[in-house]
């Protein structure tokens, strides 16, 4: 156990320490990454194709594996050899990822959202409130019975997020939450994200969704943490961005939008 507490003595919702990872080939992902959040903290992971970003989240409910170095959620180890620790790991730590058609195979949206806490065990009324309380909190109550692939895109991401969220994780990650959504379906799921009670770690190449949404920000590249901060000051570092083949939209001025948002 590492006990990291915070001085209220909570450990924190993340905490990785010293984690390194190499593919069978050899090819060395992470090299070393530290990395500590806070309990509702929101927090954007940034870094160039090939980072280890992907290959970071994938340690986080004990996917990955093997390579050193630990990674505890709220005080919990990641330990894949324990499988009740890793299924109270899986049930801690809910992953989105990129393609929502990933994570959506049953008949009906309301059957998608209750398959993960079905698995936990929960049946009838119980099960049926998780069901309505995960759609309603991305709002989608009232596409409980279609079928997922008659959805939109963005509504298709919207109920995957949702069968994370029954799950009632502590950690929400989500993997370039924005990608392929038109400029209403990315504001309707930003203002969604903002009001969940997770830890939020989200993973984009869309900075100015980072800004709008992650006040801490974290860059890795070459499988080390290169930078973490507010993701203002970040964003407004032309060099430090560059450095790290992070390129911010034509004008965009990070200091100006953030000024916006919280005038
Ligand atoms: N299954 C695999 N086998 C071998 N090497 C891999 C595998 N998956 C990823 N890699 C390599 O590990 C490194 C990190 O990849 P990873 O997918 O974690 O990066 P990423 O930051 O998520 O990239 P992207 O932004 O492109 O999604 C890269 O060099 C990649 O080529």
């Amino acid at each position: 156990m590492i006990n990291v507490t915070d001085s209220a003595g909570q450990p924190p919702a993340l905490h990785v320490a010293g984690l390194r990872f190499a593919y069978p080939d050899g090819r060395e992902a992470l090299r070393g990454v530290d990395l500590t959040l806070a309990p509702g903290e929101r927090v954007a992971l940034l870094g160039p194709n090939g980072a280890g970003k992907t290959t970071l989240v994938l340690h986080l409910n004990g996917i990955l594996h093997g390579g050193g170095g630990r990674v505890e959620i709220s005080g919990l180890p990641v330990i894949p050899r324990d499988r009740a620790a890793i299924a109270e790991i899986r049930r801690r730590v809910g992953i989105v990822f990129q393609d929502p058609d990933d994570q959506l195979f049953m008949p009906t949206v309301a059957e998608d959202v209750a398959f993960g806490p079905a698995n936990l065990g929960l049946r009838g009324a119980e099960l049926d409130a998780r069901v309505d309380e995960a759609l309603a909190a991305v709002g989608m109550s009232e596409h409980r019975d279609q079928v997922p692939h008659h959805l939109s895109f963005g509504q298709r991401r919207r109920v995957a997020v949702a069968t994370v969220l029954a799950m009632r994780p502590e950690i929400l990650v989500l993997d370039e939450p924005s990608s392929n959504l038109d400029p209403a379906s990315r504001r309707e799921l930003a203002e969604i994200l903002e009001t969940l009670p997770v830890t939020l770690l989200m993973v984009t190449h869309d900075l100015p969704y980072a800004l709008e949404l992650c006040p801490r920000s974290v860059i890795l590249d070459a499988g080390r943490i290169a930078a973490d901060g507010e993701t203002t000051s970040l964003l407004a570092d032309r060099d430090l961005m560059r450095g790290h083949r992070l390129e911010l939209p034509f004008g965009f001025d990070p200091i100006a939008a953030a000024a916006s948002r919280h005038p």
